[in-house]
């Protein structure tokens, strides 16, 4: 009880399910699941850093000596290894829920947050950076546009959807996720501390 009488109880947020953050590249999985961990207080897991950090390779070098199918695999198996631990946030690559297994899976441990941003945002925030491979092609804009129409219909099948717009901070996305989870008690609920 404050001094003035008032009861002062600190609202802590307590996470139950590991959030798993999909969408595409530049959505912000990465950048925003950094922030996002902060405010919930759990741990941030990211599947393409623990991809790099197995081979002590970068992405793009991955792709090049042993091909996309080969980091599918390993993509799959990060993402099956850290649903096992406690709920933390989880970023996973563009195209990791694309495989039918990994969404099953997904669903089934965690919880599948689509980070939602339309494609001229997503294209000022890749043009300039030349990590991805899958953009290493002639035409960038083009293939992210590709992308974009083969891969919404599937991020739309994810359980729950945060829209990201233009000029929103990546602070203020994760604060945006942090209070749609709210309104799901079986993913993230706020406790008397
Ligand atoms: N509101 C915002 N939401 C997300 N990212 C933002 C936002 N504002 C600025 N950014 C910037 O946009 C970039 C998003 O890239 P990020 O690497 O996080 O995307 P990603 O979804 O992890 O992509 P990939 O699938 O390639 O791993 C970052 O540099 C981030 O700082
Ligand atoms: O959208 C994709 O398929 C990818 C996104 C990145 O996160 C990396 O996982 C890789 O560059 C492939
Ligand atoms: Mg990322």
């Amino acid at each position: 009880m404050a001094m003035d009488g008032r009861e002062t109880r600190a609202l802590l947020p307590k996470l139950k399910k590991t959030v798993v953050l999909v969408g595409m590249m530049g959505a912000g999985k990465s950048a925003v699941g950094r922030a996002l961990a902060t405010q919930l207080h759990v741990p941030f897991r990211d599947s393409d850093t623990e991809i790099e950090k197995a081979a002590n390779m970068s992405i793009a070098e991955i792709f090049a000596r042993d091909g996309e199918p080969f980091f599918r695999r390993k993509e799959s198996q990060v993402i099956a290894r850290l649903l096992e631990a406690r709920p933390a946030v989880l970023s996973t690559g563009g195209g990791a829920y694309m495989a039918e297994e990994n969404r099953r899976l997904i669903t089934e441990k965690g919880v599948a947050v689509w980070l939602d941003a339309d494609l001229p945002v997503l294209w000022g925030r890749v043009r300039h950076k030349d990590s991805r491979p899958l953009l290493r092609t002639p035409d960038p804009q083009a293939t992210l546009a590709e992308l974009f129409a083969r891969r919404v219909p599937v991020y739309a099948l994810a359980d729950v959807a945060v829209k990201s717009e233009q000029g929103l901070s990546v602070e203020a996305m994760a604060r945006r996720v942090v209070d749609t989870l709210l309104t799901r008690p079986d993913v993230l609920e706020e406790e008397k501390s």
